[in-house]
């Protein structure tokens, strides 16, 4: 690099000195803290959003938020030029960015990896960085610090796109980077517009039924209710009774988070929402869950990502029939390829249910970042994670191969039934956010299908019933001393564990069991799975105990 752009970087990084002590590693998804330490961290990763925009010469997305963890903390991440998450092979670099303190050494970093990822930092680069936040009261201080970071690097602009959601930051990427436009006013339209025409191809049986055209949503009180109220304004066949949307304190007691853990009311709800379809968005509004409200009980009936993902493929397998036949081929030379994409969190009735209806289910570990880029592989790829992180990818050729149909379908005759299936299809591949999983397109696509099918969320819940399972989490020293194997299924350190926990499994009839260090938290994630919910309890509590003593706080190591 020249010598002015060596000055620019020495003096805006002597700016930004870290925090003592502390040491941040790209997560789950991206690095997450408390706020107050994350400057320094936000600022490098500005600096490396800008440089993977040169090396791609392409827009880049830079969004800070910390999703669904408490309001204090925040945390940031990139968006590829795909919409996606980060290139994974740029991780070690985030780390290793970001905990270097002495603006030389970053200097040097930064100059061995240009070298080695061939970015011309010598001539005159040229980039762009979308940057967006969430609603947290720290956002703001650490965009100022995103925007120096990115603007660090001569070239390149930081666009400043505010308060978003994580998914349409996303989406506005990959948008920008196909050429289309990427307001988001656009986005709205294209949710609006491509849910209006699955409505218009609703079976004519089913339009009249009684299925009820409200859906009560909690926002979490985070970004996805103000932005929700915009989009709702634009639909007309549905009516979404918005709650928690930011006037109480984020994700406490409220979310897709608490709902989908805790499986209790959040606030906001009560005994007059009982009878109704309720919806859970976390504080970046990428996750959804759906629930229902026990009568005279504190408790609610989840209905989460994995039977979102069960509705979702049903739906794209029976459009898929109509349009292909049964075995799937849709012409001589064209096999459409469907996969499911879960991990080890999916409840094994979930993955039952899938195998059952014919379907290649196919599992990763935890994070959108996995779970995207497997799905990827397929013609049509549909991934979930429990909590309710998901969409639907469709392969490009796929696509093509589609339009031409309904093209060839048009010529031919009134809209036929096979037509109405192409349509369809198209349609979803317009809703959903093919960038990364999104609340709002997720919703709008279960609301669609439950009306197709003609399907209160009570029949919805009825594909199969969940085996009862229970989440714990455990404080222990050092996480990063669990290393786990096969999608996170098998702890292969700290040695003897994984032997302990087979058996204490094998205790419970038809028990599975995993434990993992949590990628946006400082504990260990214990599972369990069992026969019944005092099994499950009782198999995670005796687990968390074998962490506890394996690398718990009393451990003398
Ligand atoms: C068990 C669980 O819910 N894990 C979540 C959580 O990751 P952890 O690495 O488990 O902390 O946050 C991720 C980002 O939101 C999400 O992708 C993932 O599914
Ligand atoms: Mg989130």
């Amino acid at each position: 690099m020249n010598e002015q752009q060596r000055s620019i970087l020495l003096h805006s990084t002597s700016c930004f000195p870290l925090p003592p002590g502390v040491k941040l590693s790209y997560g789950t998804a991206g690095f997450r803290a408390d706020a107050s330490l994350l400057e320094s961290t936000v600022f490098r990763v500005g600096i490396l959003a800008a440089l993977r925009s040169v090396q791609t010469r392409s827009v880049v997305g830079l969004m800070i938020t910390a999703s669904h963890n408490q309001a204090s903390d925040n945390g940031v991440k990139v968006a590829d030029p795909s919409g996606g998450m980060l290139s994974q092979h740029w991780e070690p670099f985030a780390d290793t960015l970001s905990n270097a303190g002495d603006p030389n050494t970053l200097l040097q970093l930064i100059d061995d990896f240009a070298k080695k990822e061939k970015i011309p930092l010598e001539g005159a680069s040229e980039g762009e960085v979308l940057l967006g936040r969430d609603t947290r009261p720290s956002g703001e201080f650490l965009a100022e610090a995103a925007k120096q970071g990115i603007t660090s690097i001569m070239g390149v602009n930081a666009t400043d796109m505010g308060v978003m959601t994580t998914p349409q930051l996303h989406w506005m990427v990959r948008s920008r980077n196909k050429g289309m436009e990427a307001s988001e006013n656009n986005y709205y339209d294209q949710l609006s517009t491509s849910f209006r025409c699955l409505m218009e191809y609703i079976p004519k049986g089913n339009r009249n039924f009684n299925v009820n055209d409200k859906v009560i949503v909690d926002g979490a009180d985070g970004v996805g209710g103000e932005k929700l109220e915009i989009l709702k304004k634009l639909l007309s066949d549905l009516s979404i009774d918005v709650r928690n949307r930011g006037d109480g304190v984020l994700n406490e007691g409220v979310g897709a988070d608490f709902v989908q853990k805790e499986k209790i009311i959040p606030r906001g709800f009560g005994p007059a929402d009982v009878g109704f379809r309720c919806a859970s968005l976390d504080g970046d509004a990428d996750r959804l869950v759906y629930f229902s409200i026990e009568l005279n009980s504190n408790k609610i009936v989840l209905v989460d990502g994995d039977k979102i993902l069960s509705l979702f493929a049903l739906f794209i397998k029976e459009q898929l029939n109509i349009l292909t036949g049964e075995d799937g081929k849709v012409n001589e030379s064209y096999q459409a390829r469907l996969g499911v994409v879960q991990t080890a969190y999916a409840n094994g009735a979930s993955t039952y249910y899938l195998k059952q209806l014919g379907l290649e289910v196919v599992f990763t570990p935890t994070g959108v970042k996995y779970l995207h880029e497997k799905a990827s592989e397929y013609d049509i790829g549909i991934y979930f994670e429990a909590n309710g992180h998901g969409t639907i990818l469709f392969s490009e050729s796929f696509l093509c191969w589609l339009e031409g149909r309904n093209n060839e379908l048009t010529s031919t005759s009134k809209c036929s039934e096979q037509q109405e299936a192409a349509l369809r299809l198209l349609a979803v591949s317009k809703l959903i956010n093919q960038a990364v999983g999104d609340s709002f397109s997720g919703l709008l696509l279960v609301e669609a299908i439950l009306k197709h099918m003609g399907w209160s969320m009570f029949k919805w819940n009825e594909l199969y019933h969940d085996l009862p399972s229970r989440q714990l989490k455990v404080k222990v020293v050092d996480r990063t001393a669990v290393i786990t194997a096969n999608a996170e299924t098998v702890v292969v350190r700290p040695i003897g564990i994984q032997e302990a926990i087979n058996a204490e499994t094998a205790k419970y009839p038809h028990g599975r069991c995993f434990i993992r260090p949590s990628g946006t938290e400082d504990v260990i994630r214990v599972y369990t799975e069992a026969i019944s919910q005092e099994a499950a309890d009782s198999l995670a509590n005796s687990v968390a105990t074998l962490v506890d003593q394996f690398l718990g706080f009393n451990t003398t190591k």
